[in-house]
């Protein structure tokens, strides 16, 4: 039969292996979901640095070729004299030139003083002067050449939002003689911008070397002009390297994006392109949701097996306790005689080498008391079987009684006959038990009208096995000479234990 304890390590080790299961799984889906989460993050930075090329190229093309234009004028310009500007051909080339430029949203040129003398514009605004502007004025404070591009301006002409793109005119002595300026739609930047997929709350953004912001997608009005100085790219980002990726929290909108930004390399301009990290993240939300789904159905699968399996281990323990019971019940029983509750002569047949070993090793007397009950024959005969049953359960009790000390044995030889086995126990002693067990069966007074006293007694036969060095003597010897001895009480008139004290039979 199993060892319980068995059952309790298969139990452990479903439980270990159900948790080692658990744990592997999550293990792989967490490193799945951590991996899944990194592509995602490696995509997006991908896509905001294509955009943020694209968009890099897209204005460094716009802004050169308005200046193409804006050198020509100026080379034109500073041939003939300001003064001498033929205006209405200036007029013509500078129409003739727009149609070419989407991005264009006019071109002017203005004297020292800010007055419009020509522009590709039909209708000139009466008295219309920008000596104001912030690009005129540079131009007239700083004796470069250089192209200089401005804030964003709501144009005179048109009230159109446009980036100021100027050179500055100089006389043949290299004195200010007026500005160049090509004007650029912040539209068209927009209307750009709009085409590349972003994301929801993806933003790209044109800026000023600065900070100063010119176009922003999604377009807000309110943003425009806004400085980004203070924010990550141009405080910090930007003075280590002219382009990279970083994510943070968007100076004008507060939301955290993962923001690729550039700078062009011909021009005072930034690029930042920046895609919304909850937006990076949902899609991978979306696949966690439904890994974690399909996890959690694992697991409870898992979980329900594990229990299933403990429950068929604990009731095949239970089932294996329960035999074991019965098995114990029915040996138990094997070993008891069903009338009396005495040992059975089974029990009485493996007792005995037993004790006649033991009796052997420590050189100790083993006492043996044959018993029956006189005349019994004619008991059942007179008082039927039942009564006989009756008779030979008292008489039992009566021999049960006087197996007192540990390891005595009383058993049932068979019939109407018992055993009493007294392990160290001399033959004096033996024989002093049989004559105690003799006469408290005359004591139970029970009736037997066919017995000479007219009461049930019984016959006992005792040896006392004293065993001597080397000793061979059989065990069926040590019972054959009790009965020998019950035979020779029998025969002398019964009631009596054989062999008497004195020896005489
Ligand atoms: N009621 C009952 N009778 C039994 C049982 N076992 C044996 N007997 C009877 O016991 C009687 C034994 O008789 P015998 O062995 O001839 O001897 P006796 O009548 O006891 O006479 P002595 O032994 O010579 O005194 C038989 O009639 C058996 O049937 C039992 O379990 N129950």
């Amino acid at each position: 039969m199993e060892n319980p304890q068995g059952h309790i390590q298969a139990r452990r080790l479903a439980f270990g292996f159900t948790a080692l299961v658990i744990v592997a799984i999550l293990a792989m889906e967490s490193w799945q979901v951590w991996k899944a989460h990194q592509q995602e993050f490696r995509r997006a930075e991908v896509n905001a640095t294509n955009v943020a090329s694209a968009a890099a190229q897209h204005a460094r093309d716009a802004v050169r070729q308005a200046d193409a234009l804006l050198v020509g004028l100026i080379e034109r310009v500073e041939w003939d004299g300001i003064d001498k500007l033929q205006v209405e051909r200036m007029r013509g080339l500078m129409k003739r030139q727009q149609r070419y430029l989407p991005q264009l949203h006019g071109l002017f040129i203005y004297d020292k003083d800010g007055n419009w003398l020509v522009t590709d514009k039909d209708h000139v605004p009466p008295g219309a002067n920008n000596a104001d502007r912030e690009y005129f004025i540079h131009h007239r404070e700083h004796a470069d050449n250089d192209l200089y591009i401005g804030k964003v301006i709501s144009s005179r002409s048109t009230g159109d939002l446009v980036i100021p793109v100027s050179r500055r005119i100089n006389n043949p002595d290299g004195s200010f003689a007026g500005v160049a300026l090509a004007t650029l739609k912040v539209d068209y930047f927009v209307r750009f911008y709009d085409s590349f997929d972003v994301g929801d709350s993806g933003i790209i953004i044109l800026a000023l070397q600065d900070g100063t912001l010119l176009v922003r997608r999604p377009f807000l009005p309110e943003s425009i002009g806004a400085s980004l100085a203070k924010g990550l790219v141009f405080s910090e980002l930007l003075r280590e390297a002219p382009a990279g990726t970083a994510i943070f929290h968007g100076q004008v909108d507060g939301m955290e994006r993962l923001f690729s930004y550039r700078q062009l390399a011909d021009y005072p301009l930034v690029v930042e392109t920046g895609i919304a990290t909850r937006s990076i993240t949902a899609p991978w939300l979306d696949q966690v949701a439904r890994s974690a789904m399909v996890v959690v159905a694992m697991i409870v699968g898992l979980v329900l097996f594990a229990q299933a399996l403990i429950r068929r281990i604990e009731s095949g323990a239970l089932a294996e306790e329960e035999l074991r019971l019965a098995h114990d019940a029915l040996e138990q029983l094997a070993m008891v005689d069903g009338l009396t509750g005495l040992a059975n002569r089974r029990r009485l047949d493996a007792v005995l080498p037993i004790e006649a070993n033991r009796a052997r090793r420590q050189g100790a007397p083993l006492g043996i008391v044959m018993l029956d009950i006189d005349h019994f024959k004619r008991y059942n005969d007179r008082y039927g079987h039942p009564a006989g049953d009756q008779c030979i359960r008292a008489v039992a009790q009566v021999v049960g009684s006087f197996a007192r000390r540990a390891g005595d044995l009383a058993a049932r030889y068979g019939g109407e006959e018992m055993t009493l086995l007294l392990p160290n126990t001399s033959e004096a002693e033996t024989r002093a038990v049989a004559e105690q067990v003799r006469l408290a069966v005359r004591e139970l007074g029970i009736r037997h009208e066919g017995s000479d006293l007219g009461l049930v007694t019984l016959s006992a036969g005792i040896y006392a096995y004293i065993p001597v060095p080397n000793d061979n003597t059989p065990d069926s010897h040590l019972l054959r000479a009790a009965d020998e001895a019950l035979y020779s009480a029998k025969a002398a008139g019964r009631d009596r234990v054989h062999p008497p004290e004195d020896g005489a039979g």
